[in-house]
Order: structure tokens, then C-alpha cells, then sequence
């Protein structure tokens, strides 16, 4: 495992899912991680857990070989001149962005011209995580910049496998990755959340009705991950009884367009992030 150090710029949820996870899961010591963001509170879990923290982007970046750029893809631009100019010559840098939208050669050209404008190289890849990390259950897919290395790659794959399903794709294909498991995976909390008041609606108690709706979910979940042929179509035939419940449930769901409901989602959010892209805060 890597003995060199991560760091993180913005301290918030996706940062927290991916370098808290790690630690907790002893890919990384507390002592490789320094963090930074401008709120106190917000680097209070990470210091409970032994991580170094700062206000300072710029002593992330000096103190790192790799670093996770994890702010609102609209702060980036404000936190790479924040971060100032690297001094340290030594530095063989990795930069991560986890940023919806930016491009890899607008998150490269950032840092180069604000960053690194000492030197005309530096390692960039452009990921998109979930937050399944937290629970060691994610998904990711990734692309590397022009000037990342083998040795880069492998880095990057050594933090996101032992978290989640991970895999490399065009970066033309990311945003739409975006809207499918990034974003996805909060579209799956108000069907959770919908299940679970039809079942109280029905007089089962909330709590119940949440964990078994979740369990329902996971389920439906191992039976397409167990078997590289099925059909989902499939396995609702297989619960619908000719004149049964399921279909009666099904036929329901239907009136409100469910399917077309979950295409035009993942339309949105790719298209959400096509935009978020090209916000040029500068
Ligand atoms: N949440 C998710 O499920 C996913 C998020 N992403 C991407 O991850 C990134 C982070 O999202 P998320 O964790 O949800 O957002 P959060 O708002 O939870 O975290 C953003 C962090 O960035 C910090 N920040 C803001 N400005 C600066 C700055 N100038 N310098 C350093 N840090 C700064 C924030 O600090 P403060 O609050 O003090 O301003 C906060 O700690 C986004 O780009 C998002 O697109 C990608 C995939 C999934
Ligand atoms: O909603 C967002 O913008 C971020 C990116 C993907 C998931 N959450």
C-alpha cells in the first residue's frame, strides 16, 4: 500500500466519504492525510480521527504527493488562487479532481496557471465517486491527464478500489457516469423513503418499514450484480403472478411514467453537469 500522502481540498461530504473511509479501513495512517477548508467545524471529524488539518490550500498542497480536489466545482478556480504558487521543487505532484462537470483540461490549465506555473508538468485524473465509499460500497470511474503516469494511475486505483467498483472510461462519457451512480444514488433515497410511507400508510411502523424497503433494495440490487446476463425485465416478470399483487403494483407505477421519470433524472444531471463545466468563476 502507498506510504506516501493524500491530501484533501474542501473538507465536506464526498471528502469525508472517500479519506475518512480510508482511514477507517487502514489504506491510509492518519498521518498521511492533511485536509483543508475555510470552516473550522467542518475539520473537526478529521482531526478526531488524527488527521492533519489547516485553513492553508497551499500547505495541503506542498505537504502532498496526491491531492483530492473536493470543493463545489464552482469554488475550484477561488481555491486553486487561494493555494498560491507551489515552492517545493521535490514535489512530483498527483492532482485529483472529484468536481461534477470541470473538465480535465480546465481542472489541468487551472492548476498550471495558478498552481504549477513554475514547471509545465503535473499529473491530473478526473473522477467521479459516490457516496457509497462511505459505507465501502461506492462506485467510480475515472480518466487520467495527458501528463499522468502509470504509477499515477495505479496511486489513484489503490484509493478508490478497496472503497468501490471502479473503473476507467472516456471523459466524454463522465457527466453521464455523473447523473448514473453520482447523482443516482440519491435518487434511490425518496423511492426508499416513498416505500417506506406507502408501508406506514398501511399501518407498518416507519422504522420497520425503512430497514425492509432498504433490504428490498439490496436485494433487487445482488440479483442483477450476481448475474452478468440478466434481464431486470426478467426478474420483474419472475415476481409478477398473472392477476397477482406485483402486477397490480406495477401497473400503478406505470400510470406515473416511472421509467421515463429515472431517464429524464439522469438526463437532468448530466446536462447539470455539461453546464457546471463551463462556470468559469475567474
Ligand atoms: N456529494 C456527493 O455525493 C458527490 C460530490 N461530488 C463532487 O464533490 C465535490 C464536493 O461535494 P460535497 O462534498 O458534496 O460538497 P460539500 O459542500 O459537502 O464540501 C465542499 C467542501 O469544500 C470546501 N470549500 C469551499 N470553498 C473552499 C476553498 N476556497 N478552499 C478549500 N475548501 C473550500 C467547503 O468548505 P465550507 O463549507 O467551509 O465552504 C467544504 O468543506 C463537488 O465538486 C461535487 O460535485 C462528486 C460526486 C458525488
Ligand atoms: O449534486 C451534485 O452536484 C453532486 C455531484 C454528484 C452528486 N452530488
Amino acid at each position: 500500500m502507498t506510504t506516501k500522502r493524500l491530501g484533501f481540498i474542501g473538507a465536506g461530504q464526498m471528502a469525508k466519504a472517500i479519506g475518512i473511509s480510508l482511514v477507517k479501513k487502514e489504506v491510509l495512517k492518519p498521518s498521511q492525510v492533511i485536509v483543508s477548508c475555510p470552516e473550522e467545524h467542518l475539520l473537526v471529524p478529521w482531526r478526531d480521527i488524527g488527521c492533519a488539518t489547516t485553513f492553508d490550500n497551499g500547505e495541503v498542497i506542498e505537504t502532498s504527493e496526491n491531492v483530492i480536489w473536493a470543493t463545489k466545482p464552482q469554488f475550484f478556480a477561488r481555491a486553486a488562487q487561494q493555494a498560491g504558487t507551489i515552492k517545493n521543487p521535490q514535489l512530483k505532484p498527483f492532482h485529483i479532481s472529484i468536481m461534477a462537470g470541470i473538465p480535465l483540461a480546465t481542472f489541468t490549465g487551472t492548476l498550471l496557471s495558478t498552481i504549477f506555473s513554475s514547471r509545465n508538468q503535473v499529473g491530473t485524473a478526473r473522477v467521479m465517486p459516490n457516496v457509497g465509499m462511505k459505507v465501502g460500497a461506492g462506485c467510480a470511474v475515472y480518466s487520467m491527464g495527458e501528463k499522468a503516469s502509470e504509477e499515477h494511475e495505479k496511486t489513484l486505483t489503490q484509493f478508490l478500489s478497496p472503497i468501490s467498483d471502479c473503473y476507467k472510461v472516456p471523459e466524454s462519457q463522465i457527466n453521464a457516469y455523473c447523473g448514473l451512480f453520482a447523482s443516482g444514488i440519491g435518487f434511490m433515497f425518496p423511492i426508499l423513503e416513498a416505500m417506506s410511507d406507502g408501508a406506514v400508510k398501511m399501518g407498518i411502523p416507519r422504522e420497520l418499514s425503512l430497514k425492509i424497503a432498504a433490504q428490498t433494495m439490496k436485494g433487487a440490487a445482488e440479483l442483477i450484480l450476481n448475474d452478468d446476463h440478466i434481464h431486470p425485465g426478467t426478474l420483474k416478470d419472475s415476481v409478477c403472478s398473472p392477476g397477482g399483487t406485483t402486477i397490480a403494483g406495477i401497473a400503478e407505477l406505470e400510470k406515473f411514467r416511472i421509467r421515463h421519470a429515472f431517464i429524464s433524472a439522469i438526463v437532468a444531471a448530466t446536462e447539470k453537469g455539461e453546464e457546471l463545466g463551463k462556470i468559469d468563476e475567474n
